[in-house]
């Protein structure tokens, strides 16, 4: 059976819960990192685990483990349940306390790895494309809860996705406050225009997205210019090319959004050059699995 880790131990799937008193549960009081393997290789893996402890340490969550001490920690969680490409969940809670809000009740923080074999994306979805929608909820302002955090308050982002599901699309752009274009409701964004990749400044209020960096590190190898800047629905709507980016997702075209056809309404060329150079690099940039 996996094993998961858990509280310091390695225990099977089944018996690996969590107290009610977890302050995770009860309030979304965590950060958490979604990361993947691909033979062997875990990739990105340092930029996943800078970014959990710029989480915590922005929220003052004390982890338990130095950073390589959770980085072996996350390797060997792959290694034990015999995975070589793997979808890895490392959660990291304020910990079990009493029912108030205070989290200095909570004498120690949790933690949990996850490591599952990867269910992929059906393969339509990146040889179609897919239909997005703009969704009516905004992304939450960097004064309110900082989308930067990348915290286990996903109630924005799963309400967003509702709104994409109950209009029968795969997918919803999110804005923010100002009706800046920010990112997909779990995904960052990218246009293409004029063979030139246009994305947010995370400061706008995305998750600064290790795909997105990846996207943007390979881009000068494939003679693609990338500008940070800006943009609104019209410019999704008028841009030759539109992909979404995230560890699970990876990179997916979107052909529609608002039942405007974006481009020729299939993936377009720049979105297939990045896409193929990026399964290139998931396989060498990152941390080995063997010990
Ligand atoms: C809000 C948000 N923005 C962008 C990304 C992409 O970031 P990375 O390139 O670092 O993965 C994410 C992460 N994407 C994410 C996290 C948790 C669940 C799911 C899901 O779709 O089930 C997706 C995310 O949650």
């Amino acid at each position: 059976a996996s094993q998961v880790f858990l509280d310091g131990e390695f225990v099977s799937r089944d018996r690996a819960s969590v107290s009610v008193f977890d302050h995770g549960l009860l309030y979304g009081d965590g950060v958490f990192e979604g990361i993947r393997a691909y033979d062997g290789n875990v990739f990105r893996l340092k930029p996943h685990m800078d970014r959990l402890y710029r989480s915590a340490k922005s929220i003052l969550l004390e982890i338990p483990y130095t950073q390589d001490e959770l980085t072996e920690l996350v390797c060997e969680t792959v290694r034990r349940n015999a995975l070589t490409s793997a979808y890895i969940r490392l959660v990291v809670t304020r910990g079990s306390g009493d029912l108030g809000l205070n989290p200095y009740n909570c004498s120690k923080a949790r933690v949990f790895i996850i490591a599952e074999q990867l269910s992929m994306f059906p393969k339509a979805l990146y040889e179609q494309g897919i239909q997005a929608i703009t969704a009516a909820t905004r992304r939450m302002r960097g004064d309110v809860l900082n989308p930067k955090i990348k915290s286990l308050n996903y109630l924005n982002n799963i309400l967003i996705k509702m709104e994409a599901m109950h209009a029968g699309a795969n997918e919803a752009i999110v804005l923010n406050h100002e009706g800046y274009v920010v990112e997909g409701s779990g995904e960052n964004i990218f246009l293409v225009r004029d063979g030139v990749l246009v994305t947010p400044p995370s400061y706008l209020g995305a998750l600064e997205g290790i795909t997105r960096q990846a996207v943007i590190d390979l881009a000068p190898s494939l003679g693609l210019e990338v500008r940070q800047e800006p943009f609104t629905q019209h410019d999704v709507y008028v841009a030759d090319e539109v992909f979404l980016t995230g560890t699970a997702a990876e990179i997916v075209p979107v052909v529609g959004v608002d039942r405007r056809t974006i481009g020729d309404g299939v993936p377009g060329p720049v979105t297939k050059r990045v896409h193929a150079a990026f399964q290139e690099i998931v396989r060498s940039d990152g941390i080995r699995l063997e010990a």
